[in-house]
């Protein structure tokens, strides 16, 4: 197995101390970390020895909330509310997609993660073999589910939940483990309670974790009321989701006895920044779900809705914003914030133990920033400057269960300019 050690690093580990380790170094032996501490006078005995000069090495970030193939529908729809934006713009387009469609939009979104440092992202979209298939070829990480939209006829609903079963059975553990699956109602709005109920019983039997956009906007919330007497939190919770490991993207619109559910419950939040400010959905109460011990990560949404998937972006405002409007400064703090960004995505992904810190034992998912750039000196502050002065295009490496997927800014494992040719070409075939 091959022997790989990273030398004269500045180490961001992220793990329960936040250690970081200055002229550090970090091994891996195969996809797992075998070694994190001081540089090693001696390192003849691995196999490749890669000198960082004093650059950031970080975990790689974990994005949990997001529809990789809609960035064919970039820019396609801006300045719109989201019901709207969904009804009028994005569904009549996604009914035209094949898997091609959805398979080069799916690259585009890998090519703009792997740049930016995202290692591990969630998914939820339709032709999801398409997704799973980009994810094995080009050596990411993600956690996948063929989203249901309830809004059609029983026959069609059942056959959602049965290819949602095949692709969640089909995929689970494969690409050497880094595919995991989940199942994913799409929304409380968009998916009846018996379906809701469906959806949970079948999870229970594969064992596998939910997924749901949730407490989005305050129309979803009003709507839920006039169908269901229930706020979306007391309903999902009457259908039994809770009950399931679950990960819910958005919860916006909270009380603080919500968040307390939620927070008993132990249910994952995906804090999706951008794409609710986007689409004025409202902000999220983060500090107070942090307050109550809830994991709350950050994910992108989709391009569509971003419109980009450089999750540095949804970190620095992850850790401004809410103090803006609490007039905290320490509503959201560097090193939380960028534990949003690592840890708390390893505990939204349901795999604290693996990924989500530099520790012995984790998996070799890892980033490398150019700190020799204007923008990182003077040098005394590796978190300060990663959350508040990093852009993304500061990623030079990005490295997959012990595997350079980007060196020095190259992408090793997809072909951009066939993908940005062939996006283009299927995008041409939509009838908008
Ligand atoms: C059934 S696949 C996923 C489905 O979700 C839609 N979508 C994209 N962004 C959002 C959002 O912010 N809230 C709710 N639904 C969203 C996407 O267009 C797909 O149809
Ligand atoms: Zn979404």
């Amino acid at each position: 197995m091959k022997q790989t050690i990273l030398t004269h690093a500045t180490v961001i580990t992220v793990n329960e101390q936040n250690e970081v380790i200055h002229d550090g170094a970090v091994a891996f032996a195969g996809s797992t970390i075998t070694y994190v501490g001081p540089t090693p006078e001696d390192v003849s005995g691995y196999d490749e020895v890669i000198d960082l000069k004093g650059n950031y090495v970080l975990p790689g970030l974990i994005n949990t909330h997001g529809h990789a193939g809609m960035s064919l529908l970039r820019g396609y729809s801006d300045d719109l509310p989201l019901q709207q934006w969904l009804e009028d713009k994005m569904w009549p387009l996604e009914a035209q997609f094949t898997g091609d469609h959805v398979k080069w939009g799916t690259y585009l979104s890998l090519i703009e993660m792997i740049r930016t440092g995202t290692t591990t992202f969630v998914d939820m979209y339709d032709h999801m073999d398409e997704v799973a298939k980009a994810v094995e070829a080009t050596g990411m990480r993600a956690r996948l589910c063929r989203g249901m939209i309830g809004l059609c006829s029983e026959e069609e609903r059942a056959a959602k939940l049965e290819e949602a079963t095949d692709f969640a059975k089909n995929w689970h553990n494969q690409a050497d483990g880094r595919i995991t699956t989940m199942l994913a109602p799409h929304a409380p709005y968009t998916c009846p309670p018996e379906f809701i109920m469906q959806i949970v019983e079948r999870a229970e039997e594969l064992a596998l974790p939910i997924h749901i956009h949730m407490s989005e906007t305050k129309w979803e919330v009003g709507q839920n009321e006039q169908d269901y007497g229930l706020r979306p939190v007391a309903h999902l919770e009457k259908l039994g989701v809770f009950r399931r490991p679950t990960l819910v993207a958005h919860a916006v619109h909270l009380t603080d006895e919500e968040i307390d559910v939620l927070a008993n419950y132990q249910v994952k939040v995906s804090h999706n920044v951008v794409s609710n400010l986007k689409l004025a959905s409202g902000v999220a109460p983060v500090p107070k779900m942090l307050a109550k011990g809830i994991s709350v990560s950050l994910g992108t949404d989709s391009t569509a809705s971003n419109n980009n998937l450089n999750l540095f972006e949804e970190l620095k405002l992850a850790a401004i914003l809410h103090k803006g409007v609490s007039y905290d400064p320490v509503a959201v703090p560097a090193e939380e914030a960028l534990r949003m960004a690592t840890r708390y995505g390893a505990d939204g992904v349901f795999q604290p133990d693996a990924l989500g810190s530099i520790e012995t034992g984790k998996q070799a998912d890892l980033i490398v920033l150019d700190s020799h750039q204007a923008h990182f000196h003077p040098a005394h502050n590796p978190v300060s400057h990663v959350v508040y002065a990093a852009n993304g295009r500061d990623v030079t490496d990005t490295i997959v269960a012990g595997r350079f997927l980007m060196r020095n800014r190259e992408l090793l494992t997809v072909d951009e300019e066939r993908v940005i040719f062939e996006a283009n070409r299927v995008f041409q075939t939509l009838k908008r």
